[in-house]
């Protein structure tokens, strides 16, 4: 199945929020009127369309002309339309008869869909900001479902468009990504992910399992570098996740390793010691190659909502986030809090995740989301 169409079904809960809220508005003080000229139903069906007769070949002028038979036979006759309208008259029937609802854009309606996109998770300021660059130019017109669908979408893919980065390559070897976020937002899963895409690209890979407080965290980590193919660093349970760090930082050096991504602990319960614990880790790799981590990926959990918003700020004072990863959007009606991330932040959004397979990590494309959101068809 083609990405956009399994992001688009994935997706769903969020967009069936978005779509029956704003059916329920616009059908709240609207009314029917014909079908809008300018923005066409989505395609119909292929239909089967009746044969066409060849048009007759026109005669080579070197030929000699046929001779004219003396009793020639009737000519077929023509190929039978169905009825008098032909296959595009009954489809342009069908509009006629299908009545479309508009409501008029007002200060009602405005702030139903502010409250909508709020319901959204979309977040305050960008549910403003949205609805009030979808008003700009049209209060007062009539618009259908499908009309605010296009506008929401449109809107949606204007502030992700500056997000939409995949995570920088840079010439640096091992290029070293260090990999955080709360316990149980899809790190591992995401590290396993990458690492199974890069390798693909081929890269060489080497993992390094920086949780050391938690075995079955190591294990699981295991477990994706095995599925990866990639090899994984541990340390027994309890040791410095610093010192791992630095060992697997020279081992991937001498190795000629491409890339290297530490998993660190997502415990916020006590922020001094993990605030302590990414900045002994940063400081101690800079010792191999003080330019490292290359790059601070953050992996956020989608259905946490609004949460991830404070989990941006709070991991922002604990490390230098240079990016995100989106994880869990499919199956969560909560994939509007990425709108809100991108325009409170501003970060660079690399990847998103849509399922719990190896393949299941995408670069984030602003005008899919944004279809796939307001469950515009495309
Ligand atoms: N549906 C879905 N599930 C995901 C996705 N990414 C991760 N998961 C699941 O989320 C759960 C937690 O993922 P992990 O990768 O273990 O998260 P973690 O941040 O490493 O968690 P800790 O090991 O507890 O620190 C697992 O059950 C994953 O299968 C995703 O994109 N979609």
């Amino acid at each position: 199945m083609a990405f956009f169409s399994k992001l688009k079904d994935k997706l769903f809960k969020s967009s069936s929020r978005l779509e029956e809220g704003l059916d329920a508005i616009v059908e709240d003080g609207g009314e029917e009127t014909t079908p809008d000229p300018v923005i066409p139903d989505p395609e119909p069906e292929p239909q089967p369309v009746p044969e066409v007769p060849e048009p007759a070949p026109v005669p080579q002028p070197a030929e000699p002309p046929a001779p004219i038979p003396a009793d020639p036979t009737p000519a077929p006759p023509p190929p039978e339309v169905p009825d008098s309208k032909g296959l595009l008259g009954r489809l342009f029937t069908r509009n006629e008869d299908r009545m479309v609802v508009r409501r008029t854009l007002d200060d009602d309606m405005l702030e139903q869909l502010e409250e909508l996109l709020i319901a959204s998770d979309m977040g305050v300021d960008t549910a403003l900001r949205v609805t009030s660059n979808i008003a700009e130019g049209r209060f007062g017109r009539k618009l259908s479902t499908q009309e605010i669908k296009q506008l929401l979408a449109q809107e949606v893919a204007r502030v992700m468009d500056p997000v939409a980065k995949p995570m920088p390559i840079y010439p640096k070897r091992p290029q070293v990504v260090l990999v955080v976020g709360v316990n149980g937002s899809g790190k591992t899963t995401t590290i396993g992910k990458l690492a199974s895409q890069f390798k693909a690209a081929g890269k060489k890979v080497v993992i390094a399992a920086g949780d050391t407080f938690r075995a079955a965290a190591v294990e699981q980590l295991q477990v994706w570098g095995d599925r990866a193919g990639v090899p994984v660093l541990t340390a027994p349970e309890g040791s410095d996740p610093a010192s791992l760090a630095f060992d697997a930082l020279t081992k991937a050096q001498n190795e000629g390793a491409d890339l290297l991504m530490i998993d660190t602990a997502g415990r916020l319960q006590n922020r001094a010691d993990l605030m302590e614990e990414l900045a002994k880790i940063v400081r101690v790799i800079r010792k191999v190659d003080d330019t490292a981590p290359h790059n601070t990926l953050l992996v956020l959990d989608a259905t946490t909502g609004q949460n991830a918003l404070s989990q941006v700020e709070t991991f922002r004072n604990l490390a230098d986030v240079s990016g995100l990863v989106m994880t869990k959007l499919d199956g969560t009606a909560k994939g509007g809090v990425l709108v809100a991330l991108a325009d409170k932040f501003g970060l660079p959004i690399h990847a998103i995740g849509v399922g719990e397979q190896i393949d299941d990590l995408a670069p984030f494309d602003p005008e899919e989301f944004a279809a796939a959101l307001t469950g515009l068809q495309t």
